[in-house]
């Protein structure tokens, strides 16, 4: 049921806060309480994942709700449980900075603890140099992880009110995944949105870090504009999504050059897709699964790019360049890439970042791109 007040944020400030779902876009924000199933089947499993979700829907129906929804999260390896948090009444309200000020005091930082040493790291990058000559593999995604320990046990409401105040465009998630813990982000990448019959992907691959300095970000987008090495990063993932979203559409474009999207620490180059669907087209979580892993998170080819991450991270990703996102009993729904977060747990936050890998990348380059990308969560909790 879609409730209708504007003051619902504050409301749900007093409810476990670690059963609350917000996911919430430039245009929106959507909170959802009363859990009344989490549905963990792996995507890998799509038939069951399928029936599980019906079945949820109807039985909701069943005793009267005529509006559930569905927000969770799906692990980059899809053979793993799932978080699919299935709700029986949630607000959708126009995104609205919210009022309370949060001091940086508020997340004094004890301790950092990095899981993936910079040798580690680039020592993988030089494997994938390798790999490239050696296999057929043309672009692979490294990440590091490391992990902050708070001062405080941090509520993650306030953290995802604060990832919303300095991330205004970005999409915005708090997510109670599996083992009480929360999964917080502000992720620019949108990997799939369904409304009625109208498709939206917007990936983005090819980085650079951006500064206050405006000059500055002028030359480095125009930089990532001009530069090959970037444009085939981007270019794998274009061509992948456009092989597997054509099949279910009728119609199906994309901008005609990467342009440069912008986020609260990177300039990325961006595309974006808008399709029509074929009648009967599946619903938004299976379109974005079949979308997933795209090449912007994983590789080409996808499978053995996913073997080569599996074999070479220190770590496990776990939701981490998944998929994040809502979808409700119609199919219409949100699926974004699951970068720029972290996965909290009482005073603990495990952070990742990444960086597409290709033919010339260098080590150093590639390291410092991934300390970039971290900021998107360090700064949101930094000095204000
Ligand atoms: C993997 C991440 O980001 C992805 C990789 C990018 C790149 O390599 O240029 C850009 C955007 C994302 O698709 C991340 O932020 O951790």
């Amino acid at each position: 049921m879609q409730k209708s007040s504007s003051r619902f944020i504050s409301d749900i400030i007093h409810f476990d806060q670690n059963e609350v779902s917000v996911f919430a876009t430039s245009e929106h924000q959507l909170f959802a309480l009363d859990c009344v199933a989490t549905i963990t089947t792996p995507a890998s499993q799509r038939v069951t994942l399928n029936q599980k979700i019906d079945q949820a829907f109807a039985s909701l129906y069943e005793q009267g709700v005529k509006d559930p929804i569905l927000i969770g999260a799906i692990p980059f390896d899809n053979t793993k449980n799932s978080a699919l948090n299935v709700y029986s009444s949630y607000v959708k309200e126009p995104r609205d900075a919210f009022i309370e000020q949060i001091t940086s005091d508020n997340f004094a930082i004890k301790n950092k603890t990095r899981i993936t040493s910079e040798t580690h790291f680039k020592n993988s990058v030089s494997s994938a140099l390798s790999a490239f000559d050696q296999l057929a593999i043309e672009k692979i995604v490294l990440s590091q992880s490391l992990e902050v320990e708070f001062e405080h046990s941090q509520p993650p409401l306030r953290m995802a009110r604060q990832l919303m105040n300095k991330n205004p465009h970005a999409y915005t998630f708090a997510i109670p995944v599996a083992n009480g813990h929360v999964l917080l982000g502000a992720s620019p990448e949108l990997l799939l949105s369904r409304h009625g019959n109208q498709v939206v992907s917007n990936p983005l691959a090819g980085s650079a870090r951006r500064t206050n300095d405006e000059q500055l970000n002028s030359k480095h987008a125009a930089n990532l504009q001009q530069s090959s090495k970037d444009n085939d990063e981007h270019r794998f993932v274009v061509d992948n999504i456009a092989r597997n979203l054509a099949p279910h559409c009728c119609h199906l474009s994309i901008s005609e050059q990467p342009h440069i999207l912008e986020t609260s620490s990177m300039l990325h180059l961006s595309s974006i897709f808008t399709g029509q669907l074929r009648q009967g087209a599946a619903n938004a979580l299976n379109l974005a699964l079949d979308l997933h892993p795209t090449p912007a998170v994983c590789g080409t080819p996808t499978d053995l790019a996913k073997n080569f991450i599996l074999e070479n991270e220190n770590y496990d990703r776990q939701y981490y360049t998944g998929l994040v996102g809502w979808m409700d009993s119609k199919g219409n729904g949100e699926w974004v890439v699951t970068i720029r977060c972290g996965l909290l747990f009482d005073n603990r936050m495990t952070l990742y970042a990444g960086a597409g890998i290709v033919k010339g990348s260098d080590a150093d380059a590639e390291w410092h791109e991934t300390e970039s990308k971290l900021q998107t969560i360090l700064g949101a909790f930094s000095a204000s």
